[in-house]
């Protein structure tokens, strides 16, 4: 990591120079000449300041590392505003998460997203950093400050080893109460309150010590694939992070991707297996069900925002526990709005159901907790591109606990103990990450 030191240093210097005593906003963006010794998640590991936001786009040539917040934002609109008045720094990404009900649940924080201090980008095999200094007031009083947020950087070091075990778990619901909530879900849509709502499972996991939750998400990373994988740590005990296989969606100038992403199968670890659930998915009436109300529920939301929606053919996407059915999406926007895309696309009726409203009643009414972050998204806003993750197979890690999410859609024709053995398989993407530790405690006699 001499590298990044040497750019520190020199970021310094440039730092201790004359600077206004008025509001400003300043970046420097500075290559690295060949490919760092350790990782960026090593590296975002070893950082003791917080908030820090991970993301890796799921075709793996997308990483960035960011840490320390120049400035955090309240909602998407915010943000984006942000972007547009600071057209002339053109490189602005703002990073992070948006929950579930976004700003419709006043109990819980619409969203979590920031103007990084300092960002570790890798593009293929291009690495640069990145330092953004912003004040409305001065821009002198900024550099200091970032100045002494710098000296705080530290040197990448290996990732520790996962070693808490888990003591105990708890689902919420527990199967009995979820087979009485698929019952009444199945009931609704008899009585056509709704065609689809996705009903979900918090497992809260008792570990036998905290979580290191950069490791946990590299060893994700490495068995996961294709998947975008995603970290928000809001302090050293408290992060929410995912590896998801799901697009919300991408932008990139005013070409919009968007995909339906539902139905699904368990996978096998054998290839010959795998293609005959995966032949099965293909043709599975209620499977395919789930995944065309998404591509309804997708075109009525772009109505007016976006048009020439192309829709790809139903592909299967295998996954290490799990394959579902895709269905990629393409439009033209009318306008470059994110804040305006994320209003349309989230939730999408992959996460919540169609008609939205009824099936987030339905939700908010009947779902025994709160979802928070899960199955909101996480990514970036920037003037060129925006991206978001849909934010499943995911997890809290809560000091000694992991909370653990998994959903499912529900529609007519579906069967409580299948739906059941769904968020198991789905849970087991990482789940699985921490019973390979797993020591079962010997029994006596
Ligand atoms: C809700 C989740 O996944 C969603 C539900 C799916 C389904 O029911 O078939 C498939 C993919 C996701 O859109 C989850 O992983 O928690
Ligand atoms: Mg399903």
């Amino acid at each position: 990591m001499k590298q990044i030191s040497a750019i520190i240093e020199q970021l310094d210097t440039t730092l201790a120079g004359e600077w206004p005593d008025t509001a400003g906003i300043r970046q420097f963006s500075y290559s690295l000449q060949k490919q760092p010794d350790t990782g960026l998640l090593e590296w975002l590991s070893a950082q003791p300041c917080y908030p820090k936001f991970y993301w890796q786009q799921r075709d793996g040539n997308e990483e960035a590392a960011v840490c320390g917040d120049a400035y955090a934002f309240g909602d998407t609109a915010q943000a984006q505003a942000f972007i547009r008045q600071h057209a002339d720094v053109p490189d602005l990404h703002i990073w992070g998460l948006n929950a579930f009900n976004g700003a419709d649940n006043s109990a819980f924080a619409a969203n979590a997203l920031f103007l990084p201090r300092i960002e570790l980008c890798r593009q293929g095999k291009r690495y640069w950093l990145r330092c953004t200094l912003f004040s409305s007031h001065s821009l002198r009083e900024e550099a200091r400050r970032t100045r002494l947020f710098l000296r705080s950087l530290v040197d990448s070091r290996a990732l520790p080893p996962i070693a808490s075990r888990v003591l105990q778990h708890q689902h919420l619901p527990a199967q009995p109460q979820w087979n009485q909530l698929i019952t009444r879900a199945l009931n609704c849509i008899e009585e056509q309150q709704f065609d689809k709502v996705v009903l979900a499972r918090k497992t809260t996991l008792t570990l036998s010590q905290p979580l290191n939750a950069c490791a946990f998400l590299a060893a994700s990373r490495a068995v996961n694939h294709h998947c975008y994988h995603f970290m928000l740590a809001f302090t050293p005990q408290q992060a929410f992070l995912g590896s998801s296989p799901e697009r919300l969606f991408l932008r990139s100038h005013d070409e919009l991707y968007t995909e339906a992403l539902a139905g699904t199968v368990a996978n096998d670890p054998d290839d010959d297996k795998a293609q005959d659930l995966g032949d099965w998915l293909l043709n599975d009436g209620k499977n395919q069900r789930e995944n065309l109300l998404v591509v309804d529920d997708i075109c009525q939301r772009l109505q007016g925002g976006a048009q020439s929606l192309d829709i790809m053919p139903a592909e299967i996407l295998r996954l290490r526990k799990v394959q579902h059915l895709r269905r990629s999406i393409h439009g033209e926007l009318t306008e470059s709005d994110d804040a305006g895309c994320l209003q349309r696309l989230q939730p999408t009726a992959a996460v919540a159901g169609l008609p939205r409203q009824a099936a987030r009643e339905f939700i908010a009414e009947y779902e025994p907790f709160d979802r928070e972050w899960y199955a909101g998204s996480a990514g970036y806003i920037s003037a060129e591109q925006t991206e978001f993750t849909v934010a499943l197979r995911s997890a809290a890690v809560k000091g000694h606990h992991l909370e653990l999410y998994a959903g499912a859609g529900i529609v007519a024709g579906s069967d409580a103990a299948q739906e059941w053995q769904e968020i198991e398989n789905k849970a087991a993407g990482l789940r699985t990450l921490l019973e390979e530790h797993y020591t079962p405690a010997v029994q006596a006699g």
